[in-house]
This record gives structure tokens, C-alpha cells and sequence, in this order.
């Protein structure tokens, strides 16, 4: 069937929406599935200035916020630094967090991603 225009999705959101798809799957316990909430962690919003989930970030590609893989990655990352700045080392959610960095960073290697060709010039 002929896709409408408004379903046509920009390469650029369909190479993030799979990348995060695949993020996503090193968070099985769903910690950074949504925004963290205060009344589980307090002091939460005092502490962390710019909050990052993997909900936000799907909003922010099919928005069409991000404009470059750089900006979703620095998302990523900042997701990842907020729970280890927030929750101390060897709580479980710091070691999820640092296993979830490393392991996505290793996602996004230039080697990984070249393969997608000229998307991300
Ligand atoms: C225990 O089950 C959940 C479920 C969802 C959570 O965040 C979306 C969290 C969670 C996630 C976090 C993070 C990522 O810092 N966190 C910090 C303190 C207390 N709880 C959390 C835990």
C-alpha cells in the first residue's frame, strides 16, 4: 500500500526509533523507561536539572527534535549520568545505569553505525 505522507517517516526517525528499540533492551528492568518520580526517589527534580527517560526521547524523535545522532546520543548519555549522579555507586540502579551506558555506547561506535551509510552525514 502507498504510504501518506503523514505516515512517511524521515530516515533520520527510523534509524533512532531502531536504535532505541535496541537500547532499550538492556533496560529489562524498565528503570529508565519513564521519568524517574520523585516520590520514589526524593529530592529527585532538586538534585537533577535536566531529566532524560527512554519515553521522552521516543516523543523527541517522533517530534522530530532530534537533528543529528550526536543530540540523540547526548540524550542517551545524559539519561545514563543523571541515575549515576543521583543514586549512589552500588545501588542497583548506578550499576544499571553504568552497564546501560557502556553497553549502548558500544551500540553506537562509528564501526556499528557505518554500515547505515550516508543517513547520518
Ligand atoms: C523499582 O522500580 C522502578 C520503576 C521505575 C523507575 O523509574 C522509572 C525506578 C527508578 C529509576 C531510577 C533511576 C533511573 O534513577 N530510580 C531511582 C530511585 C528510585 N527508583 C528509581 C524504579
Amino acid at each position: 500500500c502507498v504510504l501518506k505522507a503523514s505516515q512517511k517517516r524521515r530516515p533520520l526517525s527510523r534509524l533512532l526509533e531502531q536504535l532505541l528499540r535496541n537500547l532499550e533492551k538492556r533496560d529489562p528492568h524498565q528503570f529508565f523507561a519513564w521519568p524517574v518520580n520523585d516520590n520514589f526517589a526524593p529530592g529527585y527534580s532538586t538534585i537533577i536539572k535536566r531529566p532524560m527517560d527512554f519515553s521522552t526521547m521516543k516523543q523527541k524523535i517522533d517530534d522530530n527534535e532530534y537533528k543529528s545522532l550526536n543530540c540523540f546520543i547526548s540524550d542517551f548519555k545524559l539519561m545514563c549520568n543523571n541515575a549515576m549522579k543521583y543514586n549512589k555507586p552500588g545501588t542497583v540502579y548506578h550499576k544499571a545505569a553504568r552497564r546501560l551506558l557502556h553497553a549502548g555506547l558500544k551500540q553506537l561506535t562509528p564501526q556499528k553505525l557505518r554500515p547505515l551509510g550516508d543517513i547520518l552525514t
